[in-house]
This record gives structure tokens, C-alpha cells and sequence, in this order.
């Protein structure tokens, strides 16, 4: 019996500790489950937050893609000969009179690619009586030949004599063009005659013409927001005739001849031909600009001097003349510094007015966006010249679309740099263009370690994976070919534009300069940081943001997954080279130092190559092209 209170005790100790044991157990399971559902919810918390970053993501990046296609890449007009009047002013005249055509954002005179039809690009799009009309006041005329027998053929409201345009048709050579870095001769491609700059001379002068001012206007506009002015140079560079039968040239880009070339200006002299249209290509859309008798605008007893100016890394071509001649002059266009708003109210362009202001300010002004802070990086519409010294280019260089880009990030504070991205190497064999383009890292040129070097600092690759974002895909996919002797689908042509394979072709040999696809890095700082002072640089910024401690960030303190932030942080310093690494002055894209550059290259009064002479796999040297 006297066991028996032993035995009570005995079990009700085993039941309490079973007891213990399930209520631990149901106490696990219980934080199980709330660890369970507090990492439900967070994930919930982390993936409504993606699904709100990735729209705004989505509604940045097709912003961007609206933007790019509807910006201005050509422009083109038409002067018609006008005698004074006695005793009427030259000064008063012009004042009342300028036509052009400003590019893509006049749809009559752009076709999409789906829709490419030809148009007669030079119809003013509207009758406006308060748009002033250039006209020439003088005959153009051309000199050329030795000095002791010099021959003048003049362009006149009547065109040229049949006798004239038959001695300047004697004195032109055959034009080359430039294949993989190779002056070649090849009628297939280019069938046309030239006369270089050196030897002939013309009254006719583009600035005085208006053509350089309406230029300006419309493809390096200033805008509210730019610190500086920014205006263009163009330089005579070549007379070409290309006549029937078969004078053409045919899909190619202008080689550019300094960093700072911007565009190409073509003016047609009156000259009675067919055909010869030229088409210009640029994010899918194309302009031709048909200076043909043919062409609707030309109102048949009127000769006239028409002109197209365009961003020389656009594509573009010059259709087969199928009767007469065509005669025009080319210039090489480059920015250079502008005088500054001298009225102090300059029609500028305000960034603030584009809607893609409003789709990154949407973007920055959510706190579920970008919340920790990171890096945007936006492939450029545009290709840009520059010589392997120079990976970072100036912003002043950026043309239309890409420009406004970066005056929109600037316009909501944001810091922006410019990267070109890789090196292109030619190459040409049977097959028809092949080009080798170092993709180790989409973007990011690496150096012999490993790692990236972005704007003059190395990165490892986990870095740069982990710190940017990017907006939109980048726009040369698959290269198709057209082989030699084969003619291009129109859509084919149309759309290689996009591709870096076309870049092959060049009006002239590549020099020392050479175009490359660049991409645009937007700093979007931590949302607490948002609207203070942007640092001096993005990869400054980077590092300050990731040293920091940002407990603020609560629940979302994994939100980019299981990276440490520590990582990035030490990372950064093991792979961002040291002040010595590089040279400072190469990469700087200060605003200041752009400037002078622009001034001295203004001052220069040339386009020469910057760096020519370099050991560079397209070889140097100015060969004649046009
Ligand atoms: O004549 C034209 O319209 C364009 C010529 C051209 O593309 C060039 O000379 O590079
Ligand atoms: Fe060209």
C-alpha cells in the first residue's frame, strides 16, 4: 500500500513531463508555424513590393522605349534662288524667310518601319506664313581644276548647263567607302565620283544658308535644364556625283573623324536626275528624302537646293540614280561649346514636359522603388564616337533621344554618367561583315581579373550584378547578313540599323575614332536619401550608401535575398582600384573640363581624330571616303 502514493507520484510526474513535452512540442510547431507564416508574409510583403518595383520598372522601360522612337535622328529642307530686289536688304530678306522638315516628330515626313513607304521629306508639314523660308541670294558656284585653268560650273535657278555638269562629272574619281577599316573600291556598294575638299572651292555656305542654325534647333537642342550651350560646326567635306546608271551607296554609317562629330550634312545641288532617294534609319523608323525631279515637292520649273542633316551613326543609304545626275556637297558636323543664351531666353527644350519625366518621377517618388538604392543602366539609342582613351564620353556628345534622357535624370536630381561599353573589332571575309564584340560582361569591358571596369573603377562581376538594374534591352540582337551580290529585304535593311554588324561600313576608313554602343548609369539613391545632394560620382554614391547603416529599412532589410550587404561593402573595397589606377582626367565627366574640351576642339577649327595614330586594330589615317 505504501507504494501506491510512490507510484501516483511516479506517473503524475511522467504525465506532467508529457505534458511539458507536448506543450513544447505544440510551443515548436507553434513557432514553427509563426516563423512560418511571419516568412509567409514577408515573402508576401517582399513579393507585393516586386510586383510594384517591377511595374514601375516595366512603365520606366516602355517610357523609355516610346521616347526613343519618337525622337527627332534627321531633319531636312530646301532653299529656293531668290534675286534682290534693288535696293531691297539682304538682312531683311532672310529675316522673313526658313523651311524645314524637323525629323521624326513630323509625321508626314517619317515612316515607321512597318509603314516605310517613300515621302517626299522636304513638304513643309504645314503652311505656316510666320515660318520664315531661306533662300539663296547668289548662284552657287564651284571652282575647280589647277589654279592656271581653274573651272567654275554654277548652280543657278535654271540648274547647271548641260556642258558644266559634264566637266565636273570628268574631274571627279571613283568615291571609296570603308570596309572593316579598308578603303576599298567596289561599285556594287558605292558607285559614285568625288571630288575632295581640298580640291574645289564653293560660294555656298551652309551658316549662311540657315541650314547650321535650323541644324542646331532641332538635333542638339539646348535644353532648360543643361548648365551649358551647346552649338555645331559643320565642316565641307567632300562633292560627290553619283549618276545613272546605278550611282548609289548603300547601307552604311559615317565614320566619325573627332569624338565630338555628331552628324552629317548632305545638300543636293539642282541637278535634273531620277532616283537616288536617300533613306536614313534609326530605332526602327526610316526617312527618305527623294530630291529626285520626280519628287512631288518639286515644282518642275523651280530649281532648288535641298538638304538633309542627320546623326552619323543613323544608318542610311543612297538609292540607285536611275537617270541624270546627282551632285551634292557633304559636311561633317560636330558640337561644340554655344555662346550661351544671349537673350537670356532661349527657346530651350524643358525635360520637365516629356513624359518620361514623369514615369521616372513616378518611379523615384515610390518608396517601394529601388528602396535601398541602386544603379539604373539604359542602353543609348544612339552609337557614339570615341577613342579607346576615353571609355567615359561627354555628356555634351549625347544626341537627341539620349540627351534628353540624361536631362531627365538630371532634371529630378539624380546623378548620370555615360559608359561606352566595349570595343569593336572589324573583321571581313566572304561571308560579308563579322564583327567581334567582347560580351564577357554585357556592358562592362573586363580587364585581364575578372573584373569590370565601369567609368575608370573595377567591380567584381557579383558587384555589378547585385548593384544594377537595367531598363531596357540592349538593341542589337541577332545579326542577319546580307551577302555581297545579294540585295537586302527592305525589313532587313531596315532593321540591321539596330545592329552593331552594320557599323562595318563607314564612308571612309576607320581612323582612330570609333563608334560604340554606350549606356547611361543612373544613381537612384536609398529612398530615405532621395532629393539630398548627389555625390560626385555614382560609384562615390554606391559606396556611401553601402557603408551605411540602414536599419531603417526594417522588414525589407533582406529584400534583395540573402546578399550581405557587408559583401558589397568589403567588395567594393577589394575591387575599386586605387585613385593611381587610373587617370583621373580620362574618365572625368565633369561638366567643366567637357567644356574646355569642346572649346578647344572649337578653337582647333578642325575635326581631326583625337588619338590618331593610336595602335588600333582598324588601322588610321584619313583615306578619303565620301
Ligand atoms: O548623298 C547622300 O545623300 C549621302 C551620301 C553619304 O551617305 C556619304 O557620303 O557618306
Ligand atoms: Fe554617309
Amino acid at each position: 500500500m505504501e507504494d501506491q502514493p510512490l507510484q501516483d507520484d511516479k506517473a503524475a510526474r511522467a504525465q506532467a513531463r508529457a505534458e511539458r513535452a507536448a506543450a513544447k512540442a505544440q510551443a515548436k510547431a507553434d513557432r514553427a508555424d509563426e516563423r512560418a507564416k511571419y516568412f509567409e508574409e514577408k515573402k508576401n510583403v517582399r513579393s507585393l513590393a516586386e510586383i510594384v518595383e517591377n511595374r514601375l520598372l516595366r512603365d520606366l522601360g516602355s517610357s523609355l522605349e516610346t521616347h526613343a522612337r519618337s525622337a527627332t535622328f534627321a531633319c531636312g529642307g530646301s532653299l529656293s534662288f531668290k534675286k534682290l530686289k534693288d535696293g531691297q536688304d539682304e538682312e531683311a530678306h532672310e529675316a522673313h524667310t526658313v523651311t524645314a522638315t524637323p525629323g521624326e516628330n513630323e509625321a508626314t515626313a517619317a515612316k515607321t518601319a512597318e509603314s516605310s513607304t517613300k515621302s517626299d521629306a522636304q513638304q513643309p508639314a504645314k503652311k505656316n506664313s510666320n515660318t520664315p523660308r531661306a533662300n539663296l541670294t547668289k548662284d552657287i558656284q564651284i571652282c575647280f581644276g589647277e589654279s592656271s585653268k581653274c573651272i567654275t560650273v554654277t548652280f543657278s535657278r535654271h540648274g547647271v548647263s548641260a556642258e558644266d555638269l559634264q566637266q565636273l562629272v570628268l574631274a571627279c574619281q571613283p568615291a571609296p567607302f570603308g570596309r572593316g577599316g579598308e578603303e576599298v573600291l567596289d561599285e556594287g556598294y558605292r558607285k559614285a565620283g568625288k571630288l575632295d575638299a581640298d580640291a574645289f572651292t564653293t560660294s555656298f555656305c551652309p551658316y549662311q544658308a540657315g541650314i547650321v542654325d535650323v541644324i542646331a534647333q532641332l538635333l542638339v537642342p539646348q535644353t532648360a535644364q543643361g548648365k551649358h550651350t551647346r552649338s555645331i560646326k559643320a565642316e565641307l567635306y567632300k562633292l560627290n556625283v553619283y549618276s545613272a546608271p546605278a550611282g548609289k551607296f548603300k547601307a552604311h554609317v559615317d565614320t566619325p573623324r573627332s569624338k565630338n562629330q555628331i552628324g552629317s550634312l548632305v545638300v543636293s545641288l539642282p541637278a535634273l536626275h531620277k532616283g537616288g532617294e536617300l533613306a536614313v534609319r534609326n530605332a526602327g523608323k526610316e526617312m527618305i528624302f527623294d530630291w529626285s525631279s520626280s519628287a512631288k515637292s518639286q515644282t518642275a520649273a523651280k530649281a532648288k537646293v535641298k538638304w538633309a542633316a542627320f546623326y552619323s551613326d543613323c544608318e542610311h543609304e543612297v538609292y540607285e540614280v536611275t537617270s541624270g545626275h546627282r551632285i551634292t556637297l557633304t559636311y561633317n558636323v560636330y558640337v561644340t561649346r554655344g555662346i550661351g543664351h544671349l537673350a537670356g531666353a532661349a527657346a530651350a527644350l524643358d525635360s520637365q514636359q516629356l513624359p518620361l519625366y514623369q514615369s521616372l518621377k513616378d518611379a523615384v517618388d515610390n518608396p517601394g522603388f529601388l528602396r535601398r538604392g541602386r544603379v539604373l543602366a539604359v542602353w543609348l539609342t544612339h552609337s557614339y564616337a570615341h577613342t579607346n582613351k576615353h571609355q567615359n564620353f561627354l555628356p555634351s556628345s549625347l544626341k537627341g533621344a539620349d540627351m534628353s534622357v540624361y536631362n531627365t535624370a538630371r532634371a529630378l536630381g539624380l546623378k548620370c554618367e555615360v559608359v561606352a561599353t566595349m570595343s569593336h573589332d572589324f573583321d571581313y571575309d566572304e561571308d560579308g561583315p563579322s564583327q567581334f564584340v567582347d560580351r564577357t560582361f554585357p556592358g562592362f569591358k573586363q580587364d585581364g581579373s575578372g573584373s569590370a571596369v565601369i567609368g575608370g573603377k573595377k567591380f567584381g562581376y557579383k558587384d555589378i550584378n547585385g548593384l544594377v538594374t537595367w531598363l531596357n534591352p540592349e538593341r542589337d540582337g541577332k545579326r542577319k547578313k546580307v551577302k555581297e551580290g545579294e540585295e537586302a529585304k527592305p525589313k532587313q535593311q531596315l532593321f540591321r540599323e539596330v545592329q552593331t554588324a552594320y557599323m562595318t561600313y563607314g564612308n571612309s576608313p576607320s581612323m582612330a575614332i570609333k563608334y560604340s554602343r554606350a549606356i547611361m548609369l543612373i544613381r537612384i539613391p536609398p529612398y530615405l536619401k532621395r532629393g539630398q545632394e548627389a555625390p560626385e560620382s555614382i560609384w562615390e554614391g554606391l559606396k556611401r550608401d553601402l557603408t551605411e547603416e540602414d536599419y531603417e529599412y526594417g522588414d525589407f532589410e533582406d529584400y534583395y535575398g540573402d546578399e550581405d550587404d557587408s559583401y558589397y561593402a568589403e567588395s567594393y573595397g577589394a575591387y575599386c582600384s586605387s585613385e593611381d589606377d587610373h587617370d583621373e582626367e580620362d574618365y572625368s565627366s565633369d561638366e567643366e573640363e567637357e567644356d574646355e574640351e569642346l572649346g578647344e576642339d572649337a578653337k582647333a577649327g578642325n575635326g581631326e581624330a583625337v588619338g590618331e595614330g593610336s595602335a588600333l586594330p582598324q588601322g588610321d589615317g584619313e583615306t578619303g571616303g565620301h
